[in-house]
């Protein structure tokens, strides 16, 4: 007869996420499987807030545990029974604690036939693990015989080596390493379980390819769809790298190449250990990092330090090797981003393919001579489920216990390419979620889902001072969901972007901005001033512009550039063309300021000039060009000119906020094309208008009520005949926009400078 046992579980954090997600559930799955007359369960909820707005919390969260489609009426009563066996409890204080140990939890007489266990699951943040686990060892932890204690702990543990070691150590002066239990859910996936048995069920076939003569590479790939929105604080401490790699897939990488345990937990511990302490510390050249370009974007909403943010990987790829007989000279490569195009997770191990065809190659069998591959599918991608895939051409395999053969139906998948006939296909019985998995193993005290203080030793070793190396490094910039600009290659043991530049460029990301910005000299028009030698004058500019579409694009993923006519813009397009050859033009859009109703060949046209100096230099996409006049008709400018013009903005512009406008400044003290006096320097409704002055042609013209919406605007003041102007608005006499239009410019944002050279500031 086995002895009656009770189990306390003790689930500090029991109001937080990860609890609410899946604690919670996979709790009540153990007490329905586990819970007999012999084997009975007590659910403390443990968190700070007060006993009363705590335990309300927790019924609310109680509420959406479930049996999850079973509808038997046993569920149904034991979810009941569940419900009532769960206790919220308020801890904060020693006292607290103290009480808790002493009054709440079950206690029994030294020496009694009964077991006793209490699992403390640390759902908390793990810079307060040290000073609860001090806590529970003193109010709460079992020190008689026939009774157990467990402390579980969540990742991260520790954020290099020697932050893990020092966590390790603190907690191991209260808690034994087999009292340990430090969850990777991956090790609980019902895929990632089948990989050992799976192995050693094909021992045969599979011990003796599994190795450098036969494999070609390993890939690991953790792809995920979801971004890092409302986590930018721990993923700016992170980063891809320490989130899942240094962890989740550096264990994948341990049970696919270690040796294979002789079902002895000792074994299963010291070769995966040995495998891990031969694998050689990643390497600088070999890590590519990336980030989405709505990263800063979140960070900013979630008012994280910009200065920081800027440097986090949401996405890297590493090489990795390992030194040993069996592994030496096969890549490993690692992949694993947010916000890509698929939830995709797996092991593919990829094997060499030695066969040259000489005679009968029209009918070279693709079956019999295609690639050779096994997949572990762990999430599923575009897979109908998960699974094991083994090419037909390797081997049919032999299904350990855990595993069924899956029927593929007649629908075509591909994986990698190839369609999914050409695998053998076998699936998991039984696809419970991982936590379910991690809560049963550490019940029955398996330690399979968990790791070790020298399994984490090794896993810091392999990744800290590549870490390190890198965390000054700016990630390349990726579109959302699917920038093939993120695939790469890898030679001679490096690895390299196919595409070395980013679309997307952010390096240096508005510091440099906030600077030229605050170290501006003067005030003019109220607005910031900037004189300088002409040459000089546009490179600032068109650094300013640089850096603003580059921050721009990496927030928004595009940019809304609006010019004016004139001789001075030829100078600053020439500037931008030679210093930035990086701009992001793939993401501009460019508009136009104004524009005279010439046809396109016309001297007179703005545009000509814009697209001859300017446009035909870089690549820019057709559709981001927007002219302003309709050259496919006679009449360049017509009513329907200045509607399609309007209607252009509001379908591209968001919120109507042009993101840089350059101005000009006439001698008349005239900018776009609203001249002195002109009706439309009132006109607060309209965007857009023609207009003329007496002298030239009619025009059509963006208006006050788009302009100064714009994010940050120039206005270009040069050359000598602009000086009388220039002197006589500096001058203290009040003026009024009705006579000079340049006082108009009065953008929401704030953010305007006026950029004159010298000739215009000092006169000749
Ligand atoms: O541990 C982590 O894993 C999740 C992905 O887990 P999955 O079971 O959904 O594949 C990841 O989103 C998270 O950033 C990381 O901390």
């Amino acid at each position: 007869t086995t002895m009656p046992q009770h189990t306390d579980v003790v689930l500090f954090g029991a109001l937080g996420d990860l609890s609410r997600k899946y604690l919670w559930q996979s709790f009540f799955q153990l007490y329905l499987k586990e819970q007999t007359e012999n084997k009975t369960f007590s659910f403390y909820g443990i968190s700070r807030d007060a006993q009363k707005e705590g335990s309300q919390k927790l019924t609310k969260l109680l509420d959406d545990v479930n049996c999850e489609g079973d509808i038997s009426s046993v569920c149904g009563l034991k979810l009941f029974e569940f419900r009532q066996l769960v206790t919220y409890v308020q801890l904060k204080t020693d006292e607290q604690f103290d009480s808790f140990g002493e009054h709440k939890l079950k206690n029994i007489p030294e020496n009694s036939d009964f077991v006793l266990g209490r699992i403390f699951y640390l759902a908390i943040p793990p810079n307060v693990y040290s000073s609860v686990a001090a806590r529970l060892s003193s109010c709460c932890k079992l020190k008689i015989r026939h009774a157990w204690s467990r402390l579980v702990l969540e990742k991260p543990f520790g954020s290099d080596l020697q932050s893990a070691l020092s966590m390790a150590r603190d907690i191991g002066k209260h808690f034994k390493e087999e009292e340990i239990y430090r969850v990777d859910h991956y090790l609980a996936k019902s895929v990632v379980r089948q990989i050992l048995p799976f192995r050693n069920r094909n021992f045969n076939h599979l011990e003796t390819i599994l190795n450098n003569e036969h494999v070609e590479r390993i890939e690991i790939a953790m792809k995920e769809t979801a971004d890092s929105k409302g986590r930018i604080e721990f993923y700016d401490k992170y980063g891809v790298i320490r989130d899942v790699m240094q962890n989740h897939m550096t264990e994948l990488l341990a049970l696919v190449a270690m040796e294979l345990p002789n079902n002895h937990h000792s074994d299963f511990d010291s070769n995966k250990n040995k495998l891990l302490s031969q694998v050689k510390e990643v390497k600088e050249e070999h890590v590519l990092t990336g980030q989405y370009s709505r990263y800063l974007h979140h960070a900013e909403q979630e008012k994280a330090n910009i200065s920081l943010s800027v440097y986090t990987p949401t996405f890297a790829a590493s090489l990795l090797n390992i030194d040993s007989p069996r592994w030496n000279g096969v890549p490993i490569i690692m992949i694993s981003g947010k916000a890509l195009d698929e939830r995709s997770s797996y092991i593919r191990i990829k094997f060499k393919d030695s066969v040259m065809c000489v005679c009968g190659c029209k009918s070279f069998n693709v079956s019999q001579h295609g690639a050779r591959q096994i997949i572990f599918q762990i999430n599923p991608g575009s897979l109908p489920t998960v699974g094991i895939l083994v090419s037909k051409n390797l081997f049919s395999p032999h299904l350990p216990e855990g595993l069924e053969d899956m029927v593929v139906t007649s629908q075509e998948s591909f994986v990698f390419g190839q369609s999914l006939n050409e695998f053998y296909f076998s699936i998991p019985k039984t696809n419970e979620n991982a936590y379910v998995t991690v809560v049963r193993d550490l019940y029955r005290g398996d330690k399979k889902s968990f790791v070790t203080t020298e399994g984490l030793e090794h896993l810091w070793h392999i990744w800290s001072s590549v870490i390190e190396e890198t965390k000054h490094r700016h990630p390349k910039l990726y579109l959302e969901k699917n920038d093939i600009s993120l695939n790469f290659g890898y030679s001679n043991g490096i690895l390299r972007y196919v595409e070395q530049e980013s679309s997307l460029v952010a390096d240096e990301f508005s510091e440099r901005e906030r600077l030229s910005v605050s170290s501006l000299p003067s005030h003019f028009l109220g607005h910031v001033l900037l004189v300088k030698p002409d040459v000089q004058l546009y490179k600032s500019l068109a650094e300013k512009i640089n850096d603003v579409a580059k921050t721009t694009v990496a927030k928004a993923g595009i940019f809304h550039l609006a010019l004016s006519g004139g001789s001075s813009s030829i100078q600053l397009y020439r500037a931008i063309l030679k210093h930035f050859p990086k701009f992001p033009w793939r993401w501009t859009h460019i508009w136009q300021v104004d524009e005279r109703c010439a046809q396109y060949h016309d001297q007179l046209s703005n545009f000509k000039t814009i697209d001859e100096e300017l446009l035909q230099n870089v690549r820019i996409p057709y559709g981001n060009i927007h002219p302003m006049v309709d050259y496919s008709v006679a009449n360049v400018c017509s009513t329907g000119s200045v509607e399609r013009y309007k209607a252009a903005l509001v379908h591209f512009v968001s919120k109507l906020e042009l993101d840089f406008i350059i101005l000009g400044m006439g001698q008349d003290g005239h900018t776009a094309s609203l001249f002195p006096k002109s009706g439309l320097l009132k006109d607060n409704e309209n965007l857009v208008a023609m207009t003329t002055n007496e002298s030239s042609v009619k025009r059509m013209t963006l208006l006050f009520s788009i302009l100064n919406k714009a994010r940050h605007t120039a206005v270009i003041v040069s050359g000598h005949k602009k000086h009388d102007i220039v002197d006589s608005l500096a001058g203290s006499e009040k003026k009024n926009v009705n006579n000079y239009p340049i006082l108009g410019v009065n953008s929401q944002s704030g953010n305007v400078t006026f950029y004159i050279d010298n000739d215009a500031w000092f006169g000749k």
